[in-house]
């Protein structure tokens, strides 16, 4: 969790480094050998220098867990609109994508936090999967990295304390959003194919996300990293419609539209009928690269409230 802040020199407290699974290293060549990079294996000078930039980042992006009071601080007088990520934010992350779930301590969380701002999860995962998981009905969510969309329907508001109830069309049913549509046929192709041509390496798992589909190698070995990651790029050959992006152990194929995590939270504050106050103040907790495009739609929006 980061907190965007502009105060150059000042010294901010630093947490301490723990994200050894997935330093970000540009010039890797390979997917998977830039998201298993692990700092223990790299040069001393690598690790130096790795280190040093994540120092010099964290003075501008420092985490909010240790500057708790300066964001109360902010908070008051202000709308809290809550976003969060869920996995690896609500759950763990586990071998098996289809345990990672969430704990009832986290579950009672989560409902509190949403019983008082109005909550929304956005997840790569297919929004009824991701659903299944929380299993909250008093918030909102969206999947396949904000390509799919449960928002209300209409501006809902937040009265203090209140439960916000999912704003329904005229027809009394849920309506999602979904702007990569047209791609579904084509990603039930790519599924299919994925699925056939990495059955044959260990471990290898491919994850139905709706809108995106997940190549999982968290469970391959290591020899087979390669082989793995040439079947996924042939498939996308044929596919120059779609691209690859990487998280956690994970390769993810999805349509090549400029829609990410960063307008599904633009898109979310739209339909509360929030985009143009200047009295709100929206908290995103995320811990993987596609949340850091909500980060960046943020910053956006702040800006825009600037002018
Ligand atoms: O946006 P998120 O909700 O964070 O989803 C991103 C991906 O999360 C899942 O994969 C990750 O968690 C798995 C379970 O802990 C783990 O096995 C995997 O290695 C991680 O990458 C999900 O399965 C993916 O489909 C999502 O794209």
């Amino acid at each position: 969790m980061g907190f965007q802040t502009s105060h150059g020199s000042k010294r901010i407290p630093q947490p301490i480094f723990k994200a050894k699974e997935d330093p970000i290293d540009a010039n890797a060549n390979s997917f998977i050998q830039r998201s298993t990079l692990n700092l223990i294996d790299q040069t001393q000078t690598n690790t130096k220098f790795i280190l040093s930039s994540y120092d010099s980042w964290v003075v501008t992006h420092p985490s909010a867990l240790n500057l708790f009071e300066r964001l109360m601080k902010a908070a008051i007088g202000k709308r809290i609109i809550v976003f969060l990520d869920y996995d690896g934010t609500l759950s763990p992350i586990v071998n098996d994508p289809d345990c990672a779930f969430m704990s009832d301590e986290m579950r009672a969380v989560v409902n509190e936090v949403a019983t008082y701002f109005p909550t929304a999860i956005i997840s790569g995962r297919s929004r009824n999967k991701v659903k299944d998981f929380v299993k909250l009905n008093n918030l909102y969510y969206a999947g396949s990295h904000g390509m799919d969309i449960m928002a209300p329907s209409m501006p809902v508001r937040s009265s203090k304390g209140k439960h916000i109830d999912i704003a329904l069309n005229t027809n009394g049913t849920e309506v999602p959003f979904q702007p990569a549509k047209k791609f579904l046929p084509a990603i039930r192709e790519i599924l299919r194919i994925l699925k056939n041509e990495v059955m044959g390496i260990k471990g290898a798992m491919v994850e139905d996300n709706g809108f995106c589909v997940s190549v999982h190698f968290r469970q391959v070995q290591e020899k087979d990293y390669g082989a793995l990651e040439e079947k996924v790029k042939s498939v996308l050959e044929n596919h120059p419609e779609f691209c690859l992006t990487e998280g956690k152990k994970v390769m993810e194929i999805r349509p090549s539209i400029k829609w990410n995590k960063g307008n599904a939270v633009q898109y979310f504050l739209d339909t509360l009928g929030l985009s143009s106050c200047n009295d709100i103040l929206p908290v995103y907790i995320g811990d993987d690269r596609t949340d850091e495009d909500a980060f960046k739609g943020f910053c956006e929006i702040s800006a825009g409230h600037t002018e």
